[in-house]
Formats: structure tokens, C-alpha cells, sequence
């Protein structure tokens, strides 16, 4: 099939490999001519493990082709796949600039039938608004059919999530729509859950809530752990061990942060109260996300006694490993308290780049300890799992280790002399 993606982010960038593996010919259109003119050059925008691998070979087979013409890409395809972003704005709406912009297009430049497709992560009700958009700019209602089809990879993962999805949701008002939209995903092995266009969206919304939910829950768990002197990994794995519970996502640590969790729950909290419908449960997982980094802060405090004028060492800058992505990191949020507190910050991160003038940054995770009063694992990258302790120790000033992700072992940290700690670990 002939697929136009709109946006080569994380997104649209894997879902256009992906497809075109499977067989259809696609191209995918950004309106940022540098991550295009990257592509055309064979160079990947973003950290993804596999991604290059992927976009070569097809770009090589042919199915894959690159362009920043945004009306070539609607008119040249009968199936239009938007993945463009869908930012937060400043009192937790969702901004639908991005979309609107290619709504108006599609409606300006759609000259045969086109199916629609939304991949992008978008509040209920607005491919209902899509339908509505469109048919009043003038396109013939039968012109045209609007999919939610949400896409549920995970960053760092993204192209292996796509090849074996959980589930494929696909929304439609026509049956026909619904089964060319399966067609698409023919050769992927997954369950495939059709319902209408805003149960898609409220299937993705509900999804992160949940999972975020999850995340909150083990977080408050953790800090009465630490009030009692219980060790979380304990109650993790006793939790685990139960299958109405499930193992994953219940590792505590720093919180949640990245492009979709706080994003995509403060977008439901807003959509929900809009409806005058009270979300307390999610307001109480945003707050304790929120709040997480300062029983963090707390720690380094009590150890240190003042923060200000302390040099301090974190490890980690990305939202998570296995990708480059800082957006709502919670290793910047407590980078940004710590400074709060006159702190001066030395950073490592083997991938993400965090260019800021208060931070100095280091390309050796070694360098980045030397002098240092503390070193903090904020992102826990393989790497991070057994560094040289000793080397570690003889170039830091002070002793101290705070492990924000209860990553590594606190009985071989302590063996080499530094002090371990983190919220309800013993
Ligand atoms: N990042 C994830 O892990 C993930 C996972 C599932 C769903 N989502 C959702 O998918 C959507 C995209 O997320 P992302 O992380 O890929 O975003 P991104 O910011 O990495 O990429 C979006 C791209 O769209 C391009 N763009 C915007 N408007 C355009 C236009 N009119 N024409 C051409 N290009 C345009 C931008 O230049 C950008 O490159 C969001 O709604 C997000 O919530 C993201
Ligand atoms: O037990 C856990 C699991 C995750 N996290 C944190 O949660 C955040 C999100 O992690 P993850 O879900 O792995 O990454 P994302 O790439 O943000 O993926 C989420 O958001 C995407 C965008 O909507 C969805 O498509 C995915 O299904 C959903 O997992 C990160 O900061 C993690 O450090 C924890 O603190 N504890």
C-alpha cells in the first residue's frame, strides 16, 4: 500500500520503517528540513536501537523515501498516517497546532479518497472534530475516512514494540476503514481491538494512565518503606510474584518523566474536568510524581547537611536509558532542584545530550566524579550497573552515592568505602 507519514519524530520516523518492512511503500514527510536532509544522508535524528539498520536497508529497497513536501505527501497517498506531535500546553490541554495544520492541508490537497490515520496521541473527541473539520471545509464526506489507530511503542524499544505490539487499536466509523487499516498490519501477530474513534483515543489515554498509576503507586509504597525500614525490593517481588498484580512496571525510583506519561495524564486530567468529572486518582499519581525528586533532594540534604556550594555528580540525564530523549526527564527536574539549592552539577549520559549553561557536562563517566561531594544515578544505564568503585571512590572528594533508580547492589557499594543510599533501601 502507498502510506504518506506525516512527521519523522520517534513516531513517525520508526512506524515509516516499519511499514515499509513490511512491504508498503511509504514516505514520510517532516517540514524540519534538517532532520529531513539527515535522512536523505543516511544519518538517524534520533538514538533507537535498530532504527538505522531498518531505515538504510528499506531506503535502499526502495520502499522508503524521505521529503519535506508536505502536499506531495497528501496527494501522492490514498492512506495518510499523521504522527506529529501533540505538546502540552501550559495548563495541561493538549496543543493541536500540529494537527490542525494538517488537517487544514488534507482538506486543501486531498483531490482523491484518502483514509486518515492518527497515530499521534490525541484527547477524545478530536477525530470526531477531524470528520467534522474536513467536511466542512468542503471534502464529500465518502471522500475520506478518519482511523484512531494510537501507537503504544516505548522509547529505546521502539523498534522491536513495533514489530510485536501488546495490541493493535484500531477506531474507525467504517467497517472498510477499519479492515484496511488491519490490512496495513497483515504480517504483525497481534489482537486486534476495533471500537469507535474516541474509544481508540480513551484506550490510549487510559493505557498511560494506568501504567503511570502503577508507577505512583509503588513510589508512595516506597516512602513508607522508608519511614519503616523495609527494603522496596522486598515488596516489589512480593508484589511480582502475585499474577493479578504483574511484575512490571512497579519499579520505584525517581518517577516517571519523558514525552507521553505526564503529558498524556495531564491531558486526560484536563479532558475529564472539562466533562466536570473530578479525576482524583490521577491528580494523586501526577502529585506524587511531582513530588518524588525532593525525597531524593532530602537525602542528598540530610547526608550533606547544605547543599550550597556542594559539587555533585549525577549520572543520567535521559527520561530513561536506551534513548536520548530528555523531554520531562525526572533527572532534570532534580538537576533543577539541586541547582535551586546552589549546587554546582557535573553530568554524564552516554547518549542524551544536555547542553545547559549551569551544568557542566562530561564525555567519561569517570571524569564526571572527579572532586565531587556526591554522585547520584538519576537514569539507569547499563553502564552504570558496575563501574570501577574503586576508581570511583579515589576520585570523589566525598563518599557519598544516592541511587535514585535502586539500580546497583548497596552491599558492593559500601564494600569499597562510599556510603549507599536511596529511599527505602537497607
Ligand atoms: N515518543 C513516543 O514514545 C510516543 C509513543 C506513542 C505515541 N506517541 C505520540 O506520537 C506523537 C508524536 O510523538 P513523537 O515523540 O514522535 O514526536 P516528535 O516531536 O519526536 O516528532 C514529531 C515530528 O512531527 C513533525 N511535524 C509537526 N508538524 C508537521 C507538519 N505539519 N508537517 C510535517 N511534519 C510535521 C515535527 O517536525 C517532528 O519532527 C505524539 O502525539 C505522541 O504523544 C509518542
Ligand atoms: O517501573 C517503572 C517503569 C517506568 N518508569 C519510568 O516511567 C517513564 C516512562 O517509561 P516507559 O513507559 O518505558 O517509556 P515511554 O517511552 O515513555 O513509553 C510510554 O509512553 C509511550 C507514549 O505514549 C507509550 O506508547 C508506551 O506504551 C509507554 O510505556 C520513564 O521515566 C521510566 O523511568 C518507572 O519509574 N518505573
Amino acid at each position: 500500500m502507498k502510506i504518506g507519514v506525516i512527521g519523522a519524530g520517534y513516531v513517525g520516523l520508526t512506524t515509516s520503517a516499519v511499514l515499509a518492512d513490511l512491504g508498503h511503500q511509504v514516505t514520510c514527510v517532516d517540514f524540519n528540513e534538517g532532520k529531513i536532509a539527515m535522512l536523505l544522508n543516511g544519518e538517524i535524528p534520533i538514538y533507537e536501537e535498530g532504527l538505522a539498520e531498518l531505515v538504510v536497508s528499506n531506503t535502499k529497497a526502495g520502499r522508503l523515501l524521505f521529503s519535506t513536501d508536505t502536499v506531495s505527501g497528501i496527494e501522492n497517498h490514498p492512506v495518510i498516517l499523521i504522527a506529529v506531535g501533540t505538546p502540552p500546553l501550559a495548563n495541561g490541554s493538549t496543543d493541536l497546532t500540529f494537527i490542525k495544520n494538517i488537517v487544514e492541508r488534507i482538506a486543501a490537497h486531498a483531490h482523491s479518497h484518502k483514509t486518515i490515520i492518527t497515530k499521534s496521541t490525541v484527547p477524545p473527541g478530536t477525530n470526531e472534530w477531524i470528520c467534522q473539520v474536513l467536511t466542512e471545509k468542503g471534502l464529500d464526506p465518502g471522500s475520506f475516512d478518519v482511523v484512531s489507530n494510537p501507537e503504544f511503542l516505548k522509547e529505546g524499544t521502539a523498534v522491536h514494540d513495533s514489530f510485536h505490539p501488546h495490541r493493535i487499536v484500531i477506531g474507525a466509523k467504517r467497517r472498510e476503514a477499519s479492515l484496511l487499516v488491519r490490512s496495513l498490519y497483515q504480517k504483525i501477530k497481534a489482537p486486534v481491538i476495533e471500537t469507535n474513534l474516541t474509544g481508540a483515543e480513551l484506550i490510549k489515554y487510559a493505557s498511560n494512565a494506568f501504567l503511570a498509576t502503577k508507577i505512583s503507586f509503588i513510589n508512595e509504597i516506597a516512602r513508607i518503606c522508608d519511614a519503616f525500614g523495609a527494603d522496596i525490593k522486598d515488596i516489589q517481588r512480593g508484589l511480582s510474584e502475585d499474577p493479578r498484580i504483574g511484575k512490571y512496571f512497579l519499579q520505584a525510583g525517581l518517577g516517571y518523566g519523558g514525552s507521553c506519561f505526564p503529558k498524556d495524564l495531564s491531558s486526560l486530567v484536563s479532558a475529564a474536568s472539562e466533562k466536570g468529572r473530578e479525576p482524583s486518582l490521577l491528580l494523586a499519581v501526577r502529585n506524587i510524581n511531582e513530588t518524588q525528586a525532593d525525597f531524593y533532594l532530602e537525602k542528598l540534604e540530610s547526608s550533606l547537611k547544605d547543599l550550597k556550594g556542594k559539587q555533585i555528580t549525577v549520572w543520567g540525564a535521559a527520561f530513561k536509558p536506551g534513548t536520548d530523549d530528555l523531554r520531562s526527564s525526572q533527572s532534570v527536574r532534580l538537576i533543577e532542584k539541586l541547582i535551586d539549592h546552589g549546587s554546582s552539577i557535573h553530568v554524564y549520559d552516554p547518549v542524551a545530550k544536555l547542553n545547559r549553561a549551569d551544568v557542566t557536562s562530561h564525555k567519561d563517566m569517570y571524569d564526571s566524579v572527579k572532586n565531587s561531594d556526591a554522585l547520584v544515578l538519576a537514569t539507569e544505564w547499563d553502564e552504570f550497573r558496575s563501574p570501577d568503585w574503586n576508581r570511583v571512590k579515589k576520585l570523589m572528594r566525598g563518599t557519598l552515592f544516592l541511587d535514585c533508580r535502586n539500580f546497583v547492589d548497596p552491599g558492593i557499594v559500601r564494600s569499597y568505602g562510599l556510603i549507599y543510599q536511596g529511599v527505602a533501601r537497607q
